[in-house]
């Protein structure tokens, strides 16, 4: 089931001067950077309890984040929903006829399993649901 909103999902035209905003303007803790390779995306994250701020960037100019910025330039790019069984969730989500935009789970930021929900299918939001590596 759905247990917490793991994070709110920022896309960033200039990763380093995003990152400084939050660090510096907003005085967030910064958790580091990770670059995804099987999301093509590089993230950053700030802890912000109960849920956290992640600035996503295209990994070596590619990946849906490049996508999007092209499109839209920066702006809110998804909510995260953490599941304590993302299979489960993923069935019982698919049942109701959620689109997913994958066949199964990937792998996520901090060995996190990830799946997306295309943003038709909730009202033009586009959300993720992660399962932490700490609950697999
Ligand atoms: C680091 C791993 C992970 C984590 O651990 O947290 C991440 O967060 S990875 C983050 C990046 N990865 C993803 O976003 C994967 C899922 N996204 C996708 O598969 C695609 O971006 C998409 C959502 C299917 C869109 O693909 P695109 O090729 O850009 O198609 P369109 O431009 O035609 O968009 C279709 C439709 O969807 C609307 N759209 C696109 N992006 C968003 C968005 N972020 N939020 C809301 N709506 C979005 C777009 O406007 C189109 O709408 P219509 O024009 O009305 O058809
Ligand atoms: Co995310």
């Amino acid at each position: 089931m759905i247990t917490a909103l793991d994070h709110i999902a920022i896309a960033v035209p200039d990763f380093e001067k995003a990152i400084k905003r939050f660090m510096e303007d907003f005085g967030l803790t910064f958790d580091g950077t990770e670059d995804v390779v099987p999301a093509r995306t590089s993230t950053a994250f700030f802890p912000l309890p109960p849920t956290s701020i992640e600035l996503v960037h295209p990994l070596n100019g590619e990946g849906p984040i490049a996508g999007y910025l092209e499109k839209k330039g920066g702006g809110l790019h998804h909510l995260c929903f953490r599941s304590d069984n993302i299979e489960e969730d993923v069935e019982r989500l698919k049942a109701k006829g959620y689109q997913f935009l994958a066949d199964a789970p990937t792998p996520g930021a901090h060995g996190s399993k990830v799946i997306f929900i295309h943003p038709r299918s909730c009202d033009g939001v586009l959300i993720e649901i992660n399962q932490p590596a700490d609950e697999h």
